[in-house]
């Protein structure tokens, strides 16, 4: 059996917004660094910021060090279509977001794609998702960030299911905040993930966001075990 190409684009997706897919991504990028790979990362469209203010790119610079950078910015805190309309901008296209990845590429081993929502949120005034940005790169591996709670399963396997059905690579599923003292809704919940095929990469501890960037980039590693393996030797 041929093994699987290293993926050069991992996209970080989620089954909603708030899962935690910004610190997951900087997991990746702090995990990635760990193993000696030039890395960045790309949000395609952050809402909700006014010009100058902080987004979710600013955070993963903050806890690993690396210079980021976003396709655009729209200040409504709510999905980019819709945002775009609000102050009559236009959103970046398909074909500019896959040339924004890939000039990335070429200077960086791995370059982690943060999507905004959940899987098919339209990210384009045409409608295309970031499922249609991760089938321009055959290559790439897609995380699917999860809440650890009631409700997860559903959401999980729907994400799965539709990355599945468009034959995009599943890297695995990462929990974005996992409590120190589980529920038994926790527990079992992460045991029918880790069962999955190519199931549980890691889970992210609750407070993670909160540590000191050294500790952040020092601990990432140890919170997604598979995927080291997964992004095979730079
Ligand atoms: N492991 C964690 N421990 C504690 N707080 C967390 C953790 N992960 C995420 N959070 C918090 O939950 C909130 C939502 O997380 P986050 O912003 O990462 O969501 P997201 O999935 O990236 O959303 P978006 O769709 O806006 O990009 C943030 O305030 C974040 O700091
Ligand atoms: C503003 C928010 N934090 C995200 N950046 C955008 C989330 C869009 C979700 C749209 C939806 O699925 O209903
Ligand atoms: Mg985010």
């Amino acid at each position: 059996m041929t093994e699987a190409p290293v993926p050069r684009v991992v996209v970080v997706t989620g089954t909603d917004t708030d899962v935690g897919k910004t610190v997951v991504t900087a997991a990746v990028v702090a995990t990635a660094l760990a193993s000696g790979r030039r890395v960045t990362a790309y949000k395609p469209t952050q809402t909700g910021v006014e010009p100058g203010d902080p987004g979710d790119m600013a955070e993963v610079e903050r806890l690993c060090g690396v210079e980021t950078s976003e396709g655009t910015r729209l200040r409504a805190p709510m999905a980019p279509r819709p945002a775009a309309r609000l102050e009559d901008a236009a959103l970046p296209s398909l074909d500019e977001h896959v040339a924004r990845v890939a000039a990335l590429a070429v200077g960086h081993d791995l370059v982690v794609v943060e999507g905004a929502g959940g899987l098919l949120v339209e990210l384009t005034d045409v409608g295309d998702t970031l499922a249609d940005l991760a089938s321009a790169f055959p290559d790439c591996g897609v995380l699917v960030v999860a809440r650890s709670g009631l409700g997860t399963l559903n959401h999980t396997m729907l994400t799965r299911e539709a990355l599945s059905h468009r034959q995009i690579r599943q890297l695995g599923i990462v929990i974005g905040s996992w409590p120190d003292s589980p529920d038994v809704i926790e527990t079992t919940n992460r045991e029918y993930l880790e069962a999955q095929p190519e199931g549980l990469l890691g889970v992210v501890p609750t407070g993670a966001p909160g540590l000191e960037p050294a500790a952040f980039r020092e601990a990432s590693p140890g919170w997604l075990p598979g995927l080291a393996q997964r992004l095979g030797t730079p």
